[in-house]
């Protein structure tokens, strides 16, 4: 099995470039399906997701081209192939597939998503919301079927504020007859991403980024060209490195607007955080500030940093509260944190963390993608030798890491083991 090594206690000075947004990337594509020719998206990042994706839309018939991030994909010879196994149970936003092929084909059958184990992650909201648009869907041996003779607009209130909900059912509608409204939708960064793809596409949308999106459906969709926004998630994972193991660090490709709740939680804990247009400068910190953080839905602070961040607070002077109020159980880095020295106490939907606590080297497990990204922050800050297993969590979302860590001066490898050294289930 593959792992990483990493050989902690080395200050990361330089410049560090953020990919691609993965969840922009992983909407983007399946988005393409509802064209009737090639559409191109350049900037995405080389992470597995992207790659399962792409083999996704080639069995549906999609003819698709990807090489230095950019993508094209030919949707015209694409039919309305079943995908009830495999590929989608390795990624959450295959969830994607059944909004972009009921708009297009006005049937599909995906089976249900995979992503990362964070407490139950339903999709009754999405379902609502096609049930709504007039399909009808059923659960059938863990895969949704979807059908219907034709799509009409309709008024949806989301009862839970979903970014996945929100994406699927403007995808869904907006190639349905007459006018969709979506009430109490997300606000996401991405969502305003695949709302301008889709718009550059021929579809009329308004209001993504706010509580209320209005779409006017058209009858089709052509191809066109995008850029994708950079990932604000993978910029904050470089920003909260940068705090813990910093010497300068230049984080580059970073819209500093979407990453506005960090910034503040990190200036409150007594980090430099200097803004420029497409850049942030992290100068080395000193004395870190224990503080409470609660996860919320944007532009509150995102449940994703939320892992990476529990690595910093143990470096904090004091006790520091996190509460994640989007997931029942994300916290499952703790347990590995705590083999590595950290204090810390899950309590519900809490963690308590003291610190500040040297950090010591031990082999630990990647039980999800940001729980990986934690787990390479802690190993960059412990001494000694950490080795980090099931690091597929962490490729799914994270493109080219070594050699970006490298390149600021990290001691990180990736190392093929035998499987016996395989830390707990
Ligand atoms: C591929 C992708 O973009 N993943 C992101 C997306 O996941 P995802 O789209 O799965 O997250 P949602 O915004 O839908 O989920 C937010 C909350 O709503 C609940 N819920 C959601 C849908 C539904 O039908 N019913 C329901 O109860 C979920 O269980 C969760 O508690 O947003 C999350 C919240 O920012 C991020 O952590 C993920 O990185
Ligand atoms: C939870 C995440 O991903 P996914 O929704 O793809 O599982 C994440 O990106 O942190």
């Amino acid at each position: 099995m593959d792992v990483y090594k990493i050989r902690g206690g080395k200050p990361l000075q330089g410049t560090i470039k953020v990919s691609g947004a993965k969840n922009s990337a992983v909407a983007l594509i399946p988005a393409s399906i509802l064209a009737d020719s090639p559409v191109t998206i350049e900037g995405l990042p080389e992470i597995s997701d992207v790659l399962t994706l792409q083999a996704l839309l080639e069995d549906i018939g999609g003819k698709v081209n990807f090489g230095a991030g950019k993508m094209t994909i030919d949707p015209s010879e694409m039919v309305a192939m079943p995908l009830p196994n495999g590929n989608v149970k390795k990624l959450r936003a295959s969830y994607y597939l059944m909004g972009a092929m009921l708009g297009r084909f006005k049937k599909a059958a995906i089976g249900l998503p995979g992503g990362c184990h964070l407490g139950p992650r339903p999709i009754d909201q999405h379902i609502k919301g096609f049930e709504a648009l007039g399909a009808k869907v059923t659960n059938e041996h863990g895969a949704i079927y979807l059908r219907a003779d034709e799509l009409r607009g309709a008024k949806i209130y989301l009862d839970v504020v979903s970014v996945g909900a929100t994406i699927n059912i403007m995808l869904a509608a907006v190639r349905a007859k007459g006018r969709t409204i979506i009430e109490n939708a997300a606000k996401e960064p991405e969502i305003i991403d695949v709302a301008t793809l889709l718009s550059n596409m021929g579809a009329n949308i308004k209001g993504a980024g706010t509580n209320v999106i209005r779409i006017e459906g058209v009858e089709r969709l052509h191809g066109t060209k995008h850029t994708i926004i950079p990932d604000r998630i993978e910029a904050g994972t470089f920003m909260i490195m940068a705090a813990a193991a910093g010497d300068g660090v230049l984080i580059d490709n970073v819209i500093p607007f979407h990453v506005e709740a960090l910034t503040a939680k990190l200036r409150e804990m007594g980090v430099e955080v200097e803004e420029r247009e497409e850049h942030i400068f992290i100068p080395k910190t000193r004395n870190l500030n224990a503080v409470d953080v609660k996860t919320l839905v944007y532009p509150g602070f995102p449940t994703d940093l939320q892992q990476p961040f529990s690595v910093l607070l143990t470096q904090a002077n004091g006790t520091s509260v996190i509460t994640d109020t989007i997931y029942s159980a994300r916290f499952k880095q703790i347990d590995e944190l705590r083999t590595m020295n950290a204090e810390g106490k899950v309590e519900g939907q809490s963690v308590i963390l003291s610190g500040p606590t040297p950090l010591q080297a031990a082999t630990v497990r990647a039980s999800d993608l940001r729980a990986g990204a934690a787990l390479v922050i802690a190993g960059l800050l412990a001494e000694g030798e950490t080795e980090i297993q099931e690091i597929q969590h962490i490729e799914r979302g994270y493109g080219s890491l070594i050699e970006k860590l490298r390149g600021i001066g990290a001691d990180i490898r990736k190392e093929n083991v035998p499987e016996k050294a395989k830390v707990r289930e």
